[in-house]
């Protein structure tokens, strides 16, 4: 379990996160989204003891990585978003260095990179790691966080650089890893993904936990509330100053726009696009999902 007290922040004075207190439970996976800036690799760098808050404190499982980091660190299978390796090694032979770090015999190190390699599907590369693809880079890192069989996974954008069969495997992986009873926490700005793989999810915002829940509470929470509305247009869009519209993503050089609003207001981005002759080419609602419920919270920054 990991959990979060009070924890803080501050850079120069300046509070980068603020006063977080929640937890995750055992075999829990946690989605830890928010804009950029929000402090999300900041928690997650206090939560594996890279750096130590202000205030408040991390547990893992009871324990505080700032006053047991050797034996919390153990317990913690940490990939970053650049996951460093050794490039004229190949992948074995990386993950057998870190093994030893770790004090794993020869025998237990053999057995278990030979399992981590075929569980992300990486036991047929001979190569060095400097040949690898992103992609590959990114399977051998979950190889790396699972090493030390931790009781806690963390993961920074884990699923940035993997090809659609790269990212069915990893949603496999994580969630074999959390029914064995591991807690996985993730930071990803890829919605959709945070959606199909998480179990509860929290948004950040200027440091602070201003959102968090299963998806499926979210997506209840904005029942009766926003609106998602789907505009496509055949030429440019202006901003779309349509009075009750909240929040706006353009897409494909603004002839594609999601539009976040108080109510359904087709009608009336319809007339004010065809009151600045932009021709409409379609505008529905749509389904709402986590992307549509947590964008607000990005537009507040
Ligand atoms: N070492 C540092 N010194 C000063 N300010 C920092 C430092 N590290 C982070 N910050 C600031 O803290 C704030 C939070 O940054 P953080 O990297 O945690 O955000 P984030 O949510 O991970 O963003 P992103 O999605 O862009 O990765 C930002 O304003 C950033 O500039």
């Amino acid at each position: 379990m990991i959990r979060f007290e009070h924890l803080m922040k501050e850079y120069s004075g300046r509070r980068v996160v603020d006063d977080l207190t929640f937890q995750v439970p055992q075999g829990e996976i946690f989605g830890l989204i928010g804009p950029n800036g929000a402090g999300k690799s900041t928690t997650i760098l206090m939560l594996v003891g890279l750096i130590e808050p202000t205030g408040g404190r991390c547990l893992i499982n009871g324990e505080d990585i700032v006053t047991e980091p050797i034996r919390v660190k153990h317990r913690i299978g940490y990939m970053p978003e650049d996951v460093g390796f050794y490039a004229d090694l190949t992948a074995a032979r990386n993950l057998d260095f870190f093994a030893q770090l770790y004090g794993m015999k020869p025998a237990e190190r053999k057995q278990r990179i030979e399992e981590l390699l075929a569980l992300v599907g990486l036991d047929g590369a001979t190569q060095q790691v400097g040949a690898f693809s992103k992609g590959m880079r990114q399977r051998l890192g979950l190889a790396g966080a699972l090493l030390n069989d931790p009781a806690v996974l963390v993961l920074d954008e884990p699923t940035a650089n993997l090809d659609p069969p790269g990212v069915a495997d990893f949603r496999r992986i994580l969630r074999d890893a959390a029914a064995e009873g591991r807690t996985i926490l993730i930071s990803s700005h890829i919605l959709p993904e945070v959606d199909q793989i998480c179990t509860s999810v929290g948004v950040l915002a200027r440091g602070r936990l201003v959102a968090m829940g299963t998806p499926g509470d979210l997506l209840q929470k904005q029942e009766g509330g926003t609106v998602t509305l789907c505009v496509e247009t055949r030429d440019p869009m202006p901003d779309l100053a349509v009075p009750g519209v909240l929040c706006v993503s353009y897409d494909a050089p603004r002839r594609e726009a999601l539009v976040v609003a108080e109510r359904d207001l087709g009608d009336e981005i319809a007339a004010f696009l065809v009151g600045r002759g932009v021709r409409l080419l379609r505008l529905a609602e749509r389904q709402p999902s986590l992307e549509s419920v947590v964008l607000p919270y990005y537009r507040e920054v």
